[in-house]
C-alpha cells in the first residue's frame, strides 16, 4: 500500500479518538508551588517560542506508527518497538493507530515523574526524585523559552553582565537554545554531576525538539537528580563543580566549546587548583617549548613565572626555599609535570665544539622530545622570535656560540630583573609573617646568586661604558643583592626604574630602545596598579588580623590576583621585549654593535 493511501486510511479510521476508552489518561498540569526566593521565575509547562511561532505539522508530514494496540493488554501500545520511539519521535494524538492507549506521547501529556525541590549548600537549588525511577524512564522536559543563537549569545553575556551566578541555557541544536533563567520547569533545577543519575535526551515532539530529562540508572526516591553538562554549557565564566564525583572534571562543563578556563577565580581553600595550575603549567610548557637557545632563555622566564604562580596560588607560606628548578622540584606541582630540565651551558657549549668551517650552515639541533614551532619561530604574545640557520663567523665561532654568549648576558639581564619582581611581591604589611617572608627573601638571595658570581662579574666587563658595566654587576652581586633588598622592600618600585632605563639605552638601535622602553613603561604601570591594588586592600588584609593572602575575603583576593597577573605578564613581556632585541643583535653578527672578545657587546 502507498504511504499517501496508508495514512488517509489511518486518518479515516483513528480521526476522532473512541470515547470511554483511555486508559491513560492526560495528566493535568499541577499548578507548582515555588518555594519563597524562587518568585523571580515563573513556571512552565511548554517551551516559549520567542521570535518565531512553534511549528505546525502538515498531516502529510505526520509520522504514523504501525503499532496494535491489544485492548486487554493495554501495555503493548507504542512501545520499545514502535517506529517513532525508535526514531525517539513522539506519535500524534489522534493519528496514532493505538489511540488513547498510546504510550508515546509523554511530553505532551507532561507524564513526569515525581521530584522535588530542595536546597544545597554550595549550589543553590537541585531536585530530587520524590518516588523510584526506573532506568530509561522519561523524568522531566527541560522547558524554557526557545530563542536564536544570536539571541542566546547577547543573553548569556548580559547574564553574565549582571552578575547571574547560575546557568540555564542549552542548546536545541547548532540554531536554537532554550533558556530557562526566567521561564522553565522544574528541570532547570537539576545541578550538574560529573557522575550523573540522568541525561539529555531529544526528543521530536509536533515537529519541533524537545529536551527531555531521563533516569541513567534505577534512582530511588530520595537521591538528587543530577546530568553531566559538559555538552549543554552555555555558562560562560567557569564555576569549579562541587559534585564530588572521583572522576569529577574540576569545571562545569569542563568539555565545552563555552568553557572558558581563564575566567576562573579559585575558592580559598580549595586545593583543586593546584591540579588545573599543573595543567596549565603543562600548557605553557608545551607553548614555550622550542629551539635550544630559546629553550634556556625561556626556562629563566619560565622559572620566574612560574615561581611566581606558585606563590600566587599556593600562597607565600608554603613555598619551598629552593632557588632554582636544579636545586629542588617546584612543590606541589605533581610530578608527572616535573618542572623543566635544561641542560646546562656547559652541555651546549661541548656540544658544539665540533670542528666548524668558516660559512658553514649548521641547522638547530632538536632533541626528540622538542616541540618544533612551525616557520622557524615561536610567538611570545604578538612578537615573533626568529630561529633560523647557524653561520659560522670569521671568528671560527658559529653564530650559536655567540648566541650562547648572548645567553649567558641576557641570564645575567634577567636576574637583575628577577630580584626586582621577587622582592616587592609579598610586601604586604607589617607582622611575623611578613618578618618570615623577608628571612625567607634574603635566604632565597644568598643562596641563589652563590653560582652565578663569577659568571655575572665577566658579563659586566663585557659592557663598555663604566655605567653599563657598574648596572650590570651591581644587579648580579649576590651582596649587594641581598643588601640592597630590605631598601627595596620599603620603595617598592623606585630602585628598578634606573635599572630597566639602562637596559633599554644598552640596545644601539633606536627601535629597540623604543619597543623596551614601551614594554618598561607597561611594565611599570603594572607595578603602580598592583600598588595602588595593595594600598586599596591593606584595610581588609588588617581585618583579618595576618598579612597572608591566604586569609583574605575571596573578593579582595580577586583584585590582588588580578592585579599581580596584570604584572606578570607585563614583567614577561618585558623581558621578552629584551631577549628579543638582544637576540636580533646576536643574529646579526654583531652588527650594530661590537664583537669583543668574549662574544657579542650591545652597545658602545
Ligand atoms: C541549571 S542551574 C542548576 C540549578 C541551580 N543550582 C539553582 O539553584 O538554580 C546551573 C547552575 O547551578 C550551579 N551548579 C550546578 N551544578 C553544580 C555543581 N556540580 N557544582 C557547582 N555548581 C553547580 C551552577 O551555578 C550552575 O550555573
Amino acid at each position: 500500500m502507498e504511504k499517501q493511501n496508508l495514512k488517509e486510511l489511518f486518518r479515516e479510521i483513528y480521526r476522532s479518538p473512541p470515547s470511554n476508552t483511555s486508559t491513560r489518561s492526560r495528566r493535568r498540569h499541577k499548578k507548582v508551588e515555588l518555594p519563597e526566593g524562587l518568585s523571580s521565575f515563573t513556571h512552565i509547562y511548554h517551551n516559549d517560542f520567542v521570535g518565531r511561532k512553534p511549528k505546525k505539522v502538515k498531516d502529510d508530514d505526520v509520522a504514523i506508527c504501525f503499532c496494535k494496540c491489544d485492548p486487554d493488554n493495554p501495555e503493548s501500545a507504542c512501545g520499545d518497538g514502535c517506529l517513532n520511539v525508535m526514531t525517539s519521535t513522539e506519535c500524534i494524538r489522534g493519528y496514532c493507530p493505538c489511540q488513547d492507549y498510546c504510550k508515546n506521547q509523554r511530553f505532551q501529556n507532561c507524564e513526569y515523574a515525581k521530584t522535588k525541590l530542595f536546597q544545597i549548600e554550595g549550589h543553590g537549588w537541585g531536585l530530587l526524585a520524590d518516588e523510584d525511577i526506573q532506568a530509561g524512564q522519561f523524568i522531566i522536559e527541560y522547558c524554557g523559552e526557545v530563542i536564536s543563537l544570536e539571541e542566546a549569545k547577547h543573553r548569556s553575556q548580559s547574564y553574565e553582565a549582571q552578575g547571574l551566578k547560575d546557568a540555564y541555557i542549552i542548546s536545541l541544536n547548532s540554531n536554537y537554545f532554550i533558556d530557562a533563567t526566567k521561564k522553565g520547569s522544574l528541570a532547570r533545577f537539576i545541578n550538574h554531576s560529573c557522575l550523573p543519575t540522568c541525561e539529555t535526551r531529544k526528543w521530536t515532539v509536533l515537529g519541533e525538539i524537545r529536551v527531555g530529562m531521563f533516569a541513567k540508572v534505577d534512582i530511588s526516591s530520595g537521591t538528587e537528580l543530577s546530568y553531566n553538562y559538559n555538552f549543554e554549557w552555555y555558562g560562560g565564566a567557569t564555576v569549579c563543580c562541587l559534585c564530588r564525583a572521583a572522576n569529577c572534571c574540576l569545571f562545569l562543563g569542563a568539555k565545552s566549546q563555552g568553557f572558558q578556563e581563564y575566567n576562573h577565580v579559585w575558592e580559598e581553600g580549595d586545593d583543586r587548583r593546584f591540579e588545573w595550575l599543573a595543567t596549565e603549567l603543562l600548557y605553557l610548557r608545551a607553548t614555550t617549548k622550542c629551539l635550544r637557545p630559546l629553550e634556556i632563555l625561556l626556562s629563566d622566564i619560565w622559572e620566574l613565572v612560574s615561581r611566581q604562580i606558585e606563590f600566587l596560588y599556593i600562597g607565600v607560606e608554603k613555598v619551598p626555599l629552593h632557588d632554582s628548578a636544579k636545586d629542588e622540584p617546584l612543590s606541589r606541582i605533581p610530578e608527572t609535570i616535573s618542572p623543566f630540565k635544561f641542560d646546562s651551558l656547559d652541555g651546549l657549549a661541548t656540544d658544539y665544539s665540533q670542528k666548524m668551517e668558516v660559512g658553514d650552515v649548521l641547522e638547530w639541533k632538536l632533541d626528540s622530545s622538542t616541540t618544533v614551532m612551525p616557520h622557524n619561530s615561536v610567538q611570545v604574545d604578538g612578537m615573533t622570535m626568529n630561529t633560523e640557520k647557524v653561520e659560522v663567523l670569521e671568528s671560527g665561532k658559529s653564530k650559536e656560540q655567540d648566541m650562547q654568549q648572548a645567553v649567558y648576558q641576557m641570564r645575567a639581564v634577567l636576574s637583575g630583573l628577577r630580584i626586582d619582581s621577587a622582592s616587592q611581591n609579598f610586601d604586604v604589611g607589617s607582622g611575623s609573617s611578613s618578618k618570615k617572608k623577608s628571612d625567607r627573601l634574603s635566604k632565597r638571595k644568598k643562596r641563589s646568586t652563590g653560582g652565578k658570581q663569577s659568571n655575572t662579574k665577566n658579563i659586566a666587563d663585557l659592557f663598555q661604558s663604566k655605567e653599563a658595566q657598574e648596572d650590570v654587576g651591581s644587579n648580579s652581586s649576590s651582596k649587594k643583592k641581598s643588601e640592597r633588598l630590605p631598601k627595596q622592600k620599603k620603595r617598592s618600585t623606585g630602585g628598578k626604574q634606573s635599572n630597566t632605563k639602562n637596559i633599554a639605552d644598552l640596545f644601539p638601535s633606536k627601535e629597540a630602545q623604543k619597543e623596551v622602553r614601551k614594554y618598561e613603561k607597561i611594565k611599570n604601570q603594572a607595578a603602580a596598579n598592583l600598588k595602588s591594588v595593595y594600598d586599596e586592600i591593606r584595610p581588609a588584609i588588617k581585618t583579618h588580623g595576618r598579612d597572608s593572602q591566604d586569609s583574605i575575603p575571596s573578593s579582595v583576593e580577586t583584585k590582588w590576583v588580578g592585579a599581580h597577573c596584570a604584572k606578570y605578564k607585563a614583567d614577561l613581556n618585558f623581558s621578552v621585549s629584551v631577549i628579543k632585541n638582544f637576540l636580533d643583535i646576536a643574529h646579526k653578527g654583531g652588527s650594530g654593535s661590537k664583537a669583543s672578545g668574549s662574544g657579542l657587546s650591545l652597545k658602545e
